[in-house]
């Protein structure tokens, strides 16, 4: 097993094949409103074991010009393999919850990027979209709007099927949560093969909601998940290469 930089981990009792995550860091390129896939960022690699202080991940980060707070999220972010199923390197944001500081500066980069540009709607996706959704629409000031799992909605839905890195899912949302014309981004922890955001963007694109942007804190690029998210762009925090 590797270190585990972040103090806050040794709260925990890790089990016994926990991971240090090696994280593809992304510069934070700005927000583009318009409706075009955004280009792939740079990439620097950030290896957990090479960066054994906060203050040294700081410095390193500074120096290349990425955003000094990515690689503390980053590290926080531990790889469960195996999980649920053989061969699956589980990205557990569980950890990221834990440490305070990184929880809070992943909320704020996302609220930097969309406060004032005109969004109001939030759409978050069952269920670690429900973690990071609701405190970016309460400070950008839109509205949330949960995108849940089959039969959890009491009124009337309209619904999408998709397939998953590990099964296939349906996602659901409340007819009337939104208008059409409204602008909204799409909230999720993790984008894998993408059938979970291409899914969401097909409901709310079918009444009529622009769709400014998907927002994740991980991508899986192995999976090439953003090819099917057509011309919705895509803003994630990390890159993992363990898919
Ligand atoms: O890009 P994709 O291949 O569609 O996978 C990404 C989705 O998978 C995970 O959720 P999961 O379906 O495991 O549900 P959960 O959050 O309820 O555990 C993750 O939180 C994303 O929503
Ligand atoms: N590898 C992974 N880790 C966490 N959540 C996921 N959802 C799909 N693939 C995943």
């Amino acid at each position: 097993m590797q270190s585990i930089i972040c103090s806050h981990h040794l709260c925990l009792a890790p089990p016994p094949t926990v991971l240090c995550n090696r994280l593809l860091c992304h510069r934070v390129p700005s927000i583009r409103l318009t409706n075009h896939r955004s280009a792939t960022t740079s990439l620097r690699l950030f290896t957990c074991a090479a960066a054994s202080k906060k203050s040294e991940i700081m410095a390193a980060a500074k120096e290349d010009g990425q955003d000094p707070r990515i690689p503390k999220i980053a590290s926080s972010i531990r790889v469960i393999p195996d999980f649920p199923k053989p061969g699956i390197m589980f990205q557990d944001i569980t950890t990221l919850l834990l440490d305070t500081e990184a929880f809070k500066d992943t909320i704020d980069i996302f609220v930097e990027r969309y406060k004032g540009k005109g969004i109001s709607v939030v759409a978050g996706v069952e269920a670690r979209g429900f973690i990071f959704g609701p405190p970016i629409a309460l400070a950008i000031g839109a509205k949330f709007v949960p995108m849940r799992k089959p039969k959890k909605l009491p009124g009337k839905v309209i619904s999408e099927e998709y397939s998953l890195e590990y099964g296939t899912d349906k996602i659901e949302m409340h007819v009337g949560a939104v208008e059409p014309g409204e602008r909204a981004i799409i909230i999720d922890d993790l984008i894998a093969t993408g059938g979970t955001l291409a899914a969401a963007i097909r409901l709310l694109e079918r009444v009529g909601v622009k769709i400014v942007e998907c927002a994740c804190v991980i991508e899986l690029p192995e999976l090439k998940g953003r090819e099917k998210l057509g011309d919705a762009p895509l803003f994630i925090l990390v890159t993992s290469d363990a898919a």
